[in-house]
């Protein structure tokens, strides 16, 4: 089937902001991660931008590609808060189509292609340069729906009594993904 935007997902052009502060890929206080910020776009997409940073090296000034999946994969991931999924990486299949050098920013756009049952397909492109530069990196991924009990009976007791320990409810929320 073909994907349906929520009725309340943020308008195009919005920020969608960290959806757990300690995320390596988009959190705010993780010194080393990649402070993914991801915008919702029209339809089920999203674009977002990550600058590459010394800390990411794989080779002399270039990008590991472990980093750079986690870019994908977090731009991919951040889809699913458009159709108000809470939802995990099954698959990630990535193409390395150029490097990607230390302080280049990845400019990234992403899309839900389809959805069946707890089933999520999606898509994503990073271009370096510029929004319409040469494509450096691409994706097509699987996402699967899981309930928030995922994360209760996986994660660590110690980090999910910190979240719920949180007075921001919005973040408490944010940090499993469910609808607010
Ligand atoms: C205090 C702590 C707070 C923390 C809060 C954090 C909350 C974060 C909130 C939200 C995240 C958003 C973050 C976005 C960015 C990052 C995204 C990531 O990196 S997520 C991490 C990496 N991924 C995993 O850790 C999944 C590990 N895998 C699993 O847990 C299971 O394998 C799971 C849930 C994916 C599936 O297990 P089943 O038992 O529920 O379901 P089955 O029956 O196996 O699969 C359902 C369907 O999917 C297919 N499927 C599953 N895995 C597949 C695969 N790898 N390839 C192809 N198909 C697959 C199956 O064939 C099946 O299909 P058929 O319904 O039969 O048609």
């Amino acid at each position: 089937m073909a994907p349906v935007r929520h009725p309340d997902a943020p308008a195009p052009g919005e920020l969608l902001g960290a959806h757990y502060d300690q995320c390596f890929g988009c959190g705010g206080s993780q010194p080393h991660g990649l402070h993914l910020e991801a915008r919702a776009a029209e339809g089920v997409r999203v674009t977002a931008e990550f600058t590459v940073r010394p800390a990411h090296q794989g080779a002399p000034g270039l990008a590991h590609g472990g980093v750079l999946a986690t870019a994908l994969d977090e731009t991919l991931g951040s889809l699913n808060w458009l159709l108000r999924v809470i939802a995990v990486t099954g698959r990630l299949e990535t193409d390395f189509v150029r490097p990607v050098p230390v302080d280049s920013v990845l400019y990234l756009e992403a899309e839900v292609t389809a959805v069946h049952h707890r089933k999520i397909y999606s898509t994503a492109i990073g271009r370096i340069g510029g929004p319409e530069g040469p494509v450096a990196v691409r994706a097509d991924a699987l996402f699967i729906e899981v309930k928030v009990d995922h994360f209760i009976e996986n994660g660590r007791p110690d980090e999910i009594r910190a979240v719920m320990a949180d007075p921001d409810q919005i973040k408490r929320a944010r940090a499993f993904e469910v609808n607010p």
